[in-house]
């Protein structure tokens, strides 16, 4: 069935998805879910009503195997049994929906309808829309592998704008054994209020859209409650002094802001079942550069880790000004908090080099141990490339939960790369904390090449321990609790500081 409306020129309108990188799934008869209920004319309930098993599950009845024929009211999307809607002009934030009837809470809206594209060209998209300057982006996360792109082509409910209070939500529905999403009335709807959703904006990174929802409850900016813009985000109030807004660009709108900033302020939307993602350049480059220079992450100049910093000022609904700072993080954790994860490479010559201070068996031991970390460590690696679709989904969408297959296996080689560490990091204790002290040396010279050697020795043992807990709450903070090993692993030595023991070993004091 087409369901025809009108729209604004710029985009083409569509009443049902298209698939674009695949066909529609033909349902197959096995899969079809048949209901018990049974029609009663005196009771509209009995035709598919709330206690419909298909209805409890968010799936549609399929015509003709539905018991309750032409008579049942489980077929909304198949029917597009829309509730009317106008669109309208708002102010400053582009087009927006209103109810143009009474709606009721929990009735279905409208269908999110668009183009399902595959994951990857999704990112495509997202990245080229940005760069083409697009203001806003229209893209649906629908699951591990697809989403629905309405920028180009689309039904009306892509423009239902965001609210922090919002009376409206998405939800998935399984219609003919495809997976559509479907807005629908939180509340009592009546005519001509605004239909708005919260979008569960994940901020990525990049520059802060500032929220204009005018709800008492407004987080400020889209994305305002998600992880990444919380822990990159410092806000404080009037009375704190501890920065100068002085200096600070106050930016009200997007109108104001310079377009050399406005091509970054322009963080490519992505909406993830309901979520809008931020896609911003910050976001592409953590995907295309999936090494980080460890020199660029861990330069000892903090200064030389630091992102640009930008700031944007905010009113809150008590009238109090909130800074927003955006930016002065390490990028480090920049790439942390962008939930991408980042291949941390490194300076796997730590080994190498502690091997060289050791006894040739010592020596072959830990390099064994090195070979077989550097394995496990790419093993997971390429494992994470393969599901990190999966895994972003479930980050993002809490109705789903992770394919059983998809955790154990990430869980599986979690495990090795954390047990290839250990024995990486309790072989180098082992040699060096615990090989006998070397005897003093005579010679002026040889005194220091073994002061150098036990400097470098004790350093790279000591540097490897924290890049030990450094890289696992790098790798895994994002996904699983952090494992950390350290703390984990009881050494025999945790009452003596590492260093005073490696140095005392090594033949010289530690102060
Ligand atoms: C899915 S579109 C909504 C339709 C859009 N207003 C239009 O005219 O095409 C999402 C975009 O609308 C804007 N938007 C939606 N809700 C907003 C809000 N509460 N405050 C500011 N801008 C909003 C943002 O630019 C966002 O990227």
């Amino acid at each position: 069935m087409d369901c025809q409306m009108e729209g604004p020129a710029d985009y083409v309108h569509i009443s049902q998805n298209e698939f674009i990188h695949r066909k529609h799934k033909k349902q197959k008869e096995e899969d079809i879910a048949i209901c018990n209920c049974k029609f009663d004319v005196s009771d509209s309930e009995s035709s598919c009503g709330e206690q419909c098993l298909n209805v409890l599950t968010s799936t549609e009845c399929t015509t003709p195997y539905c018991p309750c024929g032409a008579y049942c009211n489980n077929q909304k999307f198949q029917r597009c049994q829309y509730a009317r809607t106008k669109l309208f002009k708002t102010d400053g934030r582009g087009f927006g929906l209103l109810a143009d009837e009474n709606i009721k809470a929990g009735q279905f809206i409208i269908e999110y309808c668009g183009e399902v594209i595959s994951w990857r060209e999704a990112k495509r998209r997202s990245q080229a829309y940005e760069k083409q300057g697009l203001k806003d982006a229209f893209i649906i996360y629908l699951n591990a592998a697809e989403s629905i792109d309405a920028t180009r082509n689309g039904s009306l409910a892509r423009f239902i704008n965001h609210s922090c209070q919002p009376n409206c939500e998405t939800r998935k529905w399984n219609v003919l054994g495809e997976i559509r999403v479907g807005i629908f009335a939180k509340l009592d709807i009546p005519s001509g209020s605004e239909l708005s959703y919260d979008y569960n904006f994940e901020w990525y990174g990049g520059a802060k859209v500032r929220c204009l929802c005018g709800a008492p409850s407004c987080s400020g900016f889209l994305g305002a409650k998600s992880r990444g813009f919380q822990e990159d985000t410092y806000l404080w109030d009037d009375d704190d002094d501890r920065y100068s807004i002085d200096k600070i660009p106050l930016y009200d709108s997007e109108e104001d802001i310079p377009s050399t900033m406005l091509q970054k302020a322009f963080d490519l939307s992505y909406l993830a079942n309901g979520q809008l993602v931020v896609f911003s350049e910050q976001m592409a480059n953590a995907i295309k550069d999936e090494m980080v220079d460890e020199k660029t992450l861990g330069s000892e100049d903090p200064q030389k880790d630091l992102c640009p910093t930008s700031a944007v000022t905010s009113r809150t609904a008590s009238g109090k000004n909130q800074l927003a700072v955006v930016g002065r993080i390490s990028k480090k954790k920049s790439m942390l908090i962008s939930g991408f994860k980042t291949k941390r490479t490194s300076n796997h010559n730590d080994a190498e080099m502690v091997a060289r201070l050791l006894a040739p068996v010592h020596a072959e031991e830990l390099l064994k141990k090195e070979e077989m970390r550097k394995e496990a460590a790419s093993q997971l690696d390429a494992l994470y490339n393969d599901i990190r679709p999966t895994i972003e989904e479930h980050e993002k969408d809490n109705q789903d939960s992770m394919a059983t297959v998809v955790a154990e296996k990430w869980i599986e080689a979690s495990c090795w790369k954390n047990k290839a560490e250990f024995n990486l990091y309790h072989s180098l204790i082992k040699h060096v904390a615990f090989s006998p002290r070397r005897p003093q040396q005579s010679k002026d010279v040889d005194n220091n090449e073994e002061k150098t050697s036990s400097r470098s020795a004790e350093m790279m043992l000591v540097g490897g321990l924290n890049h030990l807990s450094d890289h696992e709450v790098t790798t895994y903070g994002s996904m699983f609790n952090p494992v950390l090993l350290c703390s984990k692993y009881q050494f025999p030595t945790r009452s003596v500081p590492l260093t005073r023991i490696v140095a005392s070993r090594m033949g010289r004091s530690h102060g």
